[in-house]
């Protein structure tokens, strides 16, 4: 397995880009350490393909080096780069047993007969298929065969990453948090290098230990799933993570004072630069009714299972809080709370606050 570096990569489909708009990717440069479990999470059209195209050779980019373990891979063909790859329907041969279609990645490659026996023994026994080894693919599911599809990536030891895209778009989706577990646990048993591509926060936050989440050509940023939870770098992070997303509110910054409808509120901590476009951040998760602060009136109240979100209006802006327990009515006047250690400040689009020691 190896290390993966982009350096300055750039990426236009135009063969005469003019200005940023022109680039599916904007200056990416980004570490994979070795063994880590990575997710490359954003929209679609953010340029997750283009990366991973460009990461498996099908793509050379237009600017920008790409390193394995330090070697400069960027002029080679896919072939060369050692990769697996898992795609989002299943690649594998119908007419072949499941033994013979996760022995057929090493069969290609030589490895002797059993070592294979081996290997093949161990993926199958990792994902609870070895009651199907002998069957026919054709006759699986299409969740076994993609289960099959991904024991197909993951049978050899030798690569330098194994790459899944989107991997869970045709599992049925009472069964989708199982092989989303299953992935995992596999990463921690394998330790291979993975990069698993998805617009699906809950797939991303489940598998990897670093998110990459892109937006619009860029790596807005890249934490922990807990890091991206509590401090979101940009509001886009704040706003694609989470559900219900952020809070973003327009505010006016006076200063170094911010006021949101009119009203004053208390941020995390001192406030970086000036001028721009300014906002604070703040998840529903850290609004609260209360008896005093902003005046709101409720607009809409969703019941969600174990909470219940409430949207209330203060002035113009809608605000979302989570809350336990009782509710109020549509329409009733209440007030909401921010809880300050959770108030961030954005300046155009990016965290502008400090956080409290
Ligand atoms: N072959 C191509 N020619 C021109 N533009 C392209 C091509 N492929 C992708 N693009 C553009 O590049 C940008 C990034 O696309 P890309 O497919 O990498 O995004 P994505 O995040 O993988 O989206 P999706 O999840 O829908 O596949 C988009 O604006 C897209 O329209």
């Amino acid at each position: 397995m190896a290390k993966i570096t982009l350096s300055n990569l750039r990426h236009s489909y135009f063969p005469n880009p003019s200005g940023p708009e022109d680039y599916a990717l904007k200056a990416i440069d980004l570490d994979w350490q070795d063994g880590g479990a990575y997710a490359l999470l954003g929209p679609s059209g953010c340029g997750k393909s283009t990366l991973l195209n460009i990461i498996s050779g099908l793509l050379v980019p237009s600017e920008g080096r790409i390193l394995f373990d330090g070697k400069d891979v960027t002029d080679l063909p896919p072939d060369q780069r050692n990769i697996a790859q898992v795609f989002q329907f299943p690649v594998i041969y119908d007419t072949m047993t499941v033994r013979n279609n996760l022995a057929f990645p090493l069969r290609n490659r030589g490895v002797p007969e059993a070592k294979i026996a081996e290997r093949v023994a161990e993926i199958a026994g990792m994902l609870d298929v070895e009651d199907m080894l002998d069957t026919r693919a054709a006759h699986l599911s299409p969740d076994n065969k993609q289960k099959i599809s991904m024991g197909r990536g993951l049978v050899r030891d030798d690569v330098n990453v194994v790459m899944f895209d989107e991997p869970l778009t045709v599992i049925d989706p009472h069964l989708k948090w199982k092989l989303r577990s299953k992935l995992k646990e596999l990463h921690q048993r394998v330790r291979a290098t993975m990069i698993y591509v998805t617009h699906d926060q809950t797939e991303a936050l489940t598998f990897a230990d670093q998110v990459v989440v892109m937006q619009d050509g860029e790596v807005v940023q890249i934490g922990t799933p807990v890091e991206l939870f509590d401090r979101p770098q940009h509001t886009f992070v704040g706003h694609f993570i989470g559900s219900p997303g952020m809070n973003v509110l327009p505010v006016v910054e006076n200063g170094g004072a911010v006021h949101f409808e009119g009203h004053p509120v208390a941020l995390e901590g001192s406030i970086a630069g000036e001028g721009g476009k300014t906002a604070i951040g703040i998840r529903p998760e850290f609004v609260t009714l209360s008896d005093a602060g902003l005046p709101a009136r409720v607009r809409k109240v969703s019941d969600v299972g174990r909470h219940s979100v409430v949207e209330a209006m203060v002035g113009d802006t809608p605000v979302k809080a989570v809350v336990e327990g009782d509710v109020p009515e549509q329409g009733a006047p209440v007030h909401l709370a921010f809880r300050q250690d959770q108030t961030r400040l954005y300046r155009n689009d990016w965290i502008a606050t400090e956080a409290a020691s």
